[in-house]
């Protein structure tokens, strides 16, 4: 890879609102409201205690000091410096071990090679210019037989009204803004890359919200926010 898959853009809008990270009633609330249900989800999947996982995007550590509460050895990058600025300043409250680092992924797949039990890159491909890199570094990330977790958000006239106008216009769940979708990735296209990349595509699952009880369910719909389970299939 010749320029870092980054746009500054995105890295700026997460970079301004990171001091309210760890707020579960800012901007990162629908962060907050998920975490226990795709911790839960991936733990069952490969016992997170005692595995060595790396959190691609971990933002300001929701997901990653979560993994490392239930014994899993964390390692969180991202490529903007507030969000791992507060990532670090979390641990002092949490008292939880993270190595956070700002490295691109594609750089640690050079450096280590099959270094991890398990890989997660949950709610970041959406802001990435070229997705297919990030999934093919993570593939090389994680051992052979090792399991990977993406999520994202499909792209089709239902998730372009529930992601972007219900949640970032009439709910005003998110900032506006917050995504763009011709980022948006289908389950077919993601399946896709993740098959190039020598993963198998083990389970697809649905996230839904329900504005009524305002909270998030997994289950079989799809059709906007989704999660992918692979293994590393060689
Ligand atoms: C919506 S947040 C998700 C954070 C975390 N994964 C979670 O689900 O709680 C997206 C994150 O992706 C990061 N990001 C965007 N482009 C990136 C890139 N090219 N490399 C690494 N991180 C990136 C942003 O800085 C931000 O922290």
């Amino acid at each position: 890879m010749n320029k870092v898959n980054v746009d500054p853009q995105e890295l700026a809008k997460f970079g301004e609102l990171a001091h309210r990270w760890w707020d579960p009633n800012s901007e990162f609330k629908p962060l907050h409201d998920i975490n226990p249900l795709r911790l839960d989800w991936i733990d069952k999947a490969v016992g997170l205690s005692g595995k060595k996982v790396l959190d691609v995007g971990c933002g300001g550590g929701l997901l990653s000091e979560g993994m490392a509460a239930r014994g899993a050895q964390v390692t969180g990058i991202d490529l903007s410096d507030k969000a791992l600025g507060v990532a670090r300043l979390h641990l002092l409250e949490s008292q939880l071990q993270v190595n956070y680092r700002e490295v691109a992924v594609e750089a640690l797949a050079m450096e280590q090679p099959c270094g991890y039990d398990v890989v997660t890159c949950l709610e970041m491909l959406e802001h990435v210019p070229d997705p297919a890199s990030v999934v093919q570094a993570c593939a090389k990330l994680v051992k052979p037989g090792g399991q990977v977790f993406f999520s994202t958000i499909n792209r089709n006239p239902k998730a372009y009204v529930f992601a972007i106008i219900g949640a970032e216009y009439l709910l005003k769940l998110l900032p506006r803004g917050t995504h763009d979708y011709a980022r948006f990735l289908r389950p077919a296209e993601l399946s896709g890359c993740c098959r190039n990349a020598g993963l198998e595509v083990a389970e697809i699952i649905g996230m839904s919200y329900n504005p009524l009880t305002k909270t998030y369910t997994l289950g079989r719909d799809t059709s906007v926010n989704y999660l992918l389970r692979t293994a590393r299939n060689d």
